[in-house]
């Protein structure tokens, strides 16, 4: 058996086509959704990503703040910045990107973000409507992660859901979202501290790994036929001196598995396209 894959490129292309018809109506009524985006420090992989999140905003239309702050920012400084976007009616959703550099109190920046400006669905209003299951914009990750399983119609209602990772940007949210009524899923959420991790990944018709630990689910950890989706992304440097980015799922698991959402390809182009979701649904709240 080879897995079905999970085109995370192609579905996040749909759902921007119908983004770019919901800019245009916003437009129509003399309004311009605003990404704001607050990067501190260097990290070349988050300065890639809040890169490719304003190509994306310029592909649908959407307008782009950048704030960009250097290593040795202050808790003061990016608290700062965080005030200053709630503030400008140009920026009518942002995100902070994480994780932040050592040092930042992480809790209390995301806290000050204005929850109706919150397009990651991370504040603690947020979450908490999530938890009560009133509407709120939603985490990307996870929502990126149920929109890809319904594009492929793999049914979560009553299905065994194994998660792996505990952080706050997917794993913790995943258990949210996915017992809501509307998934119906029964969630296990593994960790470092989960004594027998292929016990919970064997019996498991959903499987989501976002652990950032490169190949830690095997194919003898998978039921034959489940669903696996890789969220992990791991830079890793060759004998040759060449770096690739390696994700958390072995490359065998494809012969095991029923679908595949892979990486590259899978729930990272998903995880950007609902940030768009977000922003636009947020520009169209505030605008009712
Ligand atoms: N404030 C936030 N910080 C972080 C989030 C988040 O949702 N909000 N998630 C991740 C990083 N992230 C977005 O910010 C992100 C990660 C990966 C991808 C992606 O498209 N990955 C590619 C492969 C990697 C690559 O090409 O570099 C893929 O899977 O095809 C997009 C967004 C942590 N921080």
């Amino acid at each position: 058996m080879t897995a079905t894959i999970l085109d995370g490129k192609a579905t996040a292309a749909a759902i921007k086509e119908d983004l770019r018809g919901r800019v245009k109506a916003l437009a129509d009524r003399g309004v311009v959704p605003g990404l704001g985006t607050i990067l501190v420090g260097d990290d070349p992989g988050s300065r890639a990503y809040v890169a490719g999140k304003h190509r994306d905003c310029a592909e649908v239309g959407i307008a782009s703040i950048r704030r960009d702050l250097p290593e040795t920012a202050t808790q003061a400084e990016v608290e700062a910045a965080v005030r200053e976007l709630n503030e400008d009616p140009a920026c009518t959703g942002y995100i902070v990107q994480l994780p932040l550099p050592k040092g930042l109190d992480e809790q209390r920046i995301l806290e000050l973000i204005d929850p109706d400006k919150d397009a990651d669905g991370l504040h603690p209003t947020n979450l908490g409507r999530l938890v009560l299951n009133i509407e709120a914009p939603l985490p990307c990750t996870p929502n990126g992660i149920v929109q890809l399983l319904r594009h492929y119609h793999v049914p979560t209602n009553g299905a065994e859901v194994t998660a792996i990772g505990r952080g706050t940007t997917a794993g913790r949210p995943l258990g949210l979202i996915f017992t809501r009524k509307s998934e119906n899923s029964t969630v296990t959420l593994c960790h470092t501290g989960t004594r027998d991790l292929a016990a919970h990944t064997r019996t498991a018709d959903i499987v989501i790994v976002a652990a950032g630990s490169a190949g830690l689910l095997t194919a003898d950890m998978v039921k034959p036929g489940a669903a696996v989706l890789d969220v992990g992304v791991t830079r890793v440097v060759d004998e040759d001196g060449k770096a690739r980015l390696v994700g958390d799922v072995a490359p065998e698991v494809a012969e095991v598995a029923g679908y595949l959402a892979p990486m590259p390809g899978g729930v990272g182009p998903m995880t950007r396209a609902m940030l768009l979701t977000n922003v636009v649904e947020l520009a169209e709240r505030a605008t009712l």
